[in-house]
Parts: structure tokens; sequence; C-alpha cells
């Protein structure tokens, strides 16, 4: 069968999972957040602001996600949702497809299930970003018990040996269920009964909730924390209280996105200082004794980055 005849290649989550590798994916992702940053003639990423249509009367969302990088040669396109009731089902929260385009023909390549898609590499531009920030591992604390929480200690335990791994969720039996799942895996994880207790002392913080008010307090934390923020839904920012925000220095993974969907920060007399791209660059520093937030919103560079790398791994296997 020709090229141009030929059905693209259908990768289901099962397949993406056996082609992802937290060492190959870490610093393809941490190329994409230094390139977002960067200041050229011609841009380098193409990624227009994502469309977010809230779905009337459901509590959903439909996200549609473009993106071009030169450098890895990728095109690709996800569509996502994200039904935070659907945890009541027993299902999970978000379900994302991603195309995967020719770039000389436009044709589509492959069409990729992009749930592991969007879990990988959330947490690997979690853990760029604590590479640049962080000031100590001795203790990691995570908040929710999804699959970001999940992924998110999957990526982090893989860069930073941590002494100690604690999770609180809001639903105890969640934090208990992640536990025991990383027990079999032979990895030890504490199951705190308050979010206060979870973050005391802590040096890394994860936030992956749809919490819909905060479950991080200034007051619990210490100076110079890390702190990844990644969840509580789409146009809002409501994980962190209001102190926290005002103490910390905030980085996002996009600034053109974080105007539009971090706008609400304002009320608060609170900006994000710039991109993640700009520390891993070294065009921005932040002291040492400084909280830092990396505000995570996810970009379409992210996953297109991570479908290539898929791509480009399934030929070399078949
Ligand atoms: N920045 C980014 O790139 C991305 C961000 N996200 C965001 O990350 C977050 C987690 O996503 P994901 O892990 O896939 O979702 P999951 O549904 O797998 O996990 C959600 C977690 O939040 C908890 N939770 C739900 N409601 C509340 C609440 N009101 N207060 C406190 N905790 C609550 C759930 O607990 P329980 O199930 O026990 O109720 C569960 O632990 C979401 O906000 C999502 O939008 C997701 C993908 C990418
Ligand atoms: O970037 C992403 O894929 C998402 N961000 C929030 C929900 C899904």
């Amino acid at each position: 069968m020709s090229s141009s005849t030929a059905s693209p290649l259908y990768l289901t989550d099962e397949d993406v999972k056996k082609l992802l590798q937290w060492d190959t994916l870490i610093p393809v992702i941490e190329r994409a957040l230094k390139t977002v940053s960067q200041t050229v003639e011609t841009p380098l990423v193409v990624q227009p602001p994502r469309t977010i249509m809230p779905v009337p009367d459901k509590n959903g969302v439909l996200l549609t996600m473009p993106g071009f990088s030169k450098n890895d040669d990728a095109l690709a396109c996800k569509l996502v949702t994200s039904f935070p009731d659907n945890a009541q089902k027993g299902m999970a929260s978000i379900f994302g497809t991603v195309l995967l385009f020719d770039t000389n023909t436009g044709k589509v390549q492959a069409i990729m299930e992009a749930n592991e898609i969007t879990a990988w590499r959330t947490a690997a531009a979690s853990a760029v970003a604590t590479k640049y920030l962080h000031k100590g591992s001795d203790i990691l604390a995570i908040l929710g018990s999804g699959v970001q929480a999940r992924s998110h200690i999957n990526a982090l335990t893989h860069l930073l040996k941590f002494k100690e791994i604690r999770v609180w969720n809001h639903n105890q039996q969640g934090a208990e269920k992640l536990a025991a799942e990383f027990h079999e895996l032979g990895k030890c994880i504490s199951v705190c009964y308050s979010a206060d207790d979870a973050v005391k002392n802590a040096d890394v913080i994860v936030t992956a909730t749809y919490a819909s008010s905060p479950i991080l307090k200034r007051k619990w934390i210490k100076n110079g924390v890390h702190i990844n923020a990644v969840g509580a839904g789409i146009n809002h920012h409501s994980e962190l209280d209001k102190e926290l925000y005002q103490a910390a220095s905030i980085y996002t993974d996009t600034m053109p996105a974080a105007q539009i969907e971090l706008k609400g920060l304002a009320d608060i007399e609170v900006s994000v200082l710039g991109e993640i791209g700009e520390i891993i660059q070294g065009t921005k520093h932040v002291p040492r004794e400084n909280i830092t937030v990396f505000h995570s919103l996810g970009m379409a560079v992210e996953d297109v980055v991570t479908a290539k790398l898929i791509y480009e791994q399934y030929k070399m296997k078949n």
C-alpha cells in the first residue's frame, strides 16, 4: 500500500505505555519547555491558545490543543475531555486522543489514545520544573491520589531519591489504595490523614486534585519548598490558599495560556513571574529561600513531542 493510502497507525493506551520511558521522555519535555521560552525570529513552537469548551448542563469540558514543534518536526492535535464526576462511576476523569500528522503532507500518520500521554507528559513537565527549582529531596508530599498523583510519584522518584513519600487524599481510601499499589511494587508511601500532616517539612509538594477550595496552606509549609500545582480544573486556581500564592515565586509552562487561564490571580494581586523555560535557559533566577510554584497548565507541544517520540519508538521496534 502506498503511503498516501495507508491507514493511520492506531495505538491504544496499553501500546503507548509500553513505548514510554522516563529516561527518554523527560529530556524531550525539557527541550520543549525550554524552546517555548526562546525568543527567535521564526517560531520553533506553534501552539495557539487551546479552546476550552464547557459542555452545557454537564460538569465537563472539551479542550482542543493543536501544536507544532520545528525541532522535532512534529505536528499534532490533542482532543481531551475533563469530567470530574467520572470518579463516581469508577472511570478516569480525563480522556484524550492525539492525532499525529505527517508534516510534509498533513496526512494523519497515527491516532493515539492519550490518557497515558497526558499522565506521563504532565508528570515529566513537573519533574523538569522540580529539577530546576527544588532545594531538597528528603520529603515528597502528594495531595490527591488519582492518575496524576500516580504518574507524579513515578516521574519524581525516577528523578530524585526521596527519603520519605507521603500521600493525602480528601477521601482516605483513595490514598490507601494508591499506597498499596506502590507497596506491591516495593515502594514505601505513607498515608496521611490530613493535608497539613502530609506537607509538614516537605521539600517537594504536588497538588493534583479537583479541589474547589484550598487544600494547601502557606502556614503549613516551610520556606524554600517547591510546589507543582497541577490540578483544579480549568480557568480557576483553587488548590493553594491566597497567602501561599502571595508568598511564592510562581512560574508556569506558557505565559500566553497563563494570561487567560490564570487571570483570576490578578484579583488577589498575584502575578506569574514567567515560564519555566526561562529558568531552564538561565535567563531568570529564583533566590534559594523562596517558595516556588510551578503552575502547570499543560501545553499542546508537550503532547506533540510525546506523540512523535512514541511514533519513532514504535517504528524502531516494528
Ligand atoms: N496541568 C496539566 O497538564 C494537567 C492537569 N490535570 C488536572 O489534574 C487534576 C487531577 O487529574 P487526574 O489525576 O487525571 O484526575 P483523577 O480523577 O484521576 O484524580 C483526581 C483527584 O482529585 C481528588 N478530588 C476530587 N474532587 C476533589 C475535591 N473536591 N477536593 C479534593 N480532592 C478532590 C480525587 O479524589 P477521589 O477520587 O477520592 O474523589 C482524586 O484524588 C485535575 O484537576 C486535572 O484537571 C490533568 C491533566 C493534565
Ligand atoms: O493539558 C491537558 O491535557 C489538560 N489540562 C487540564 C486537563 C487536561
